[in-house]
């Protein structure tokens, strides 16, 4: 499991997501302020930060749940917003799942709602995350809840896959488990990942960009093998921006 999955290939084309001068009040808080970057196809993008930083808000702009005050997101070349829901796949950082269906009607019902389900998708990642389809949601663990949010996530063909904070509460071989789906699902260079996380030991030798914000604002983007050229690890990277 290694970084630098996106070839210039499947680079080309427009970005996958493409953030210009965002900004988000609330309740007169400033949330984000002149957020900028691109996410290039195919590459997988860790977004970092402390808490409160930001990430779940900036997130939700992007997958087209919430309006910026300032600045534009194109997801794809496209304005976002719910037009451009069918182009990407998001994972919570609060689980949404329907805790009164158990775990095989709510997959029954996910392969209605989503025009993108791939059922032969949905069988092989459920075995590969390990995900029991007889207790009901409600019955389940943090973890074992986690796995089906990323198993509903890749069951959809959608070619970006945004993902908050897909360990919390996640046991390590889950973890790993989980890693090497996401690894999997880049292989063929169709899925662009990004995905926001503290648990950056895990995902250390995954990223291929980091995007580091603090306090709503970006404080790096870094290319992890340049870093890794300069002598530096995703972690020690971050102890430095935010230390
Ligand atoms: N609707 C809202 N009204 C007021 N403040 C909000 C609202 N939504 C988010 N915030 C504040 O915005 C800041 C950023 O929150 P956000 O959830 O985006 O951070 P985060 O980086 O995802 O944090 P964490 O790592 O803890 O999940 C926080 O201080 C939060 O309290």
């Amino acid at each position: 499991m290694t970084a630098n999955h996106y070839s210039m290939e499947a680079a080309a084309g427009p970005a996958a997501v493409e953030c210009r001068g965002l900004g988000l009040t609330r309740r007169k808080k400033s949330i984000l302020q002149d957020i900028s970057f691109d996410i290039p196809q195919g590459s997988l993008t860790g977004l970092l930060g402390p808490n409160g930083a930001g990430k779940s808000s900036l997130l939700r702009i992007i997958a087209g749940l919430a309006a910026p005050d300032t600045g534009s997101v194109r997801v794809f070349g496209q304005p976002a917003g719910i037009e451009q829901l069918g182009m990407l796949s998001l994972l919570p950082d609060r689980s949404n799942l329907p805790g009164w269906l158990s775990v095989r009607e709510w997959l029954d019902f996910a392969a209605g709602i989503y025009p993108d389900w791939d059922p032969v998708k949905a069988l092989e990642v459920q075995a590969e995350l390990n995900v029991s389809v007889e207790p009901a949601i409600s019955s389940l663990s943090r973890g074992e809840e986690a796995r089906l949010q990323l198993l509903t996530c890749l069951s959809r063909t959608a070619p970006l896959i945004i993902l908050d904070e897909p360990f919390t509460g996640v046991d390590l071989i889950s973890r790993e488990r989980i890693a090497s789906a996401v690894v999997g699902e880049l292989a063929d260079g169709r899925r662009t990942f990004l995905i926001a996380t503290h648990d950056i030991r895990e995902m250390e030798l995954l990223f291929d960009r980091l995007i580091l914000i603090g306090k709503g604002t970006i404080r790096s983007i870094e290319d992890v093998d340049r870093l890794r050229r300069s002598g530096k690890s995703v972690e020690s990277h971050y102890r430095e921006v935010f230390a």
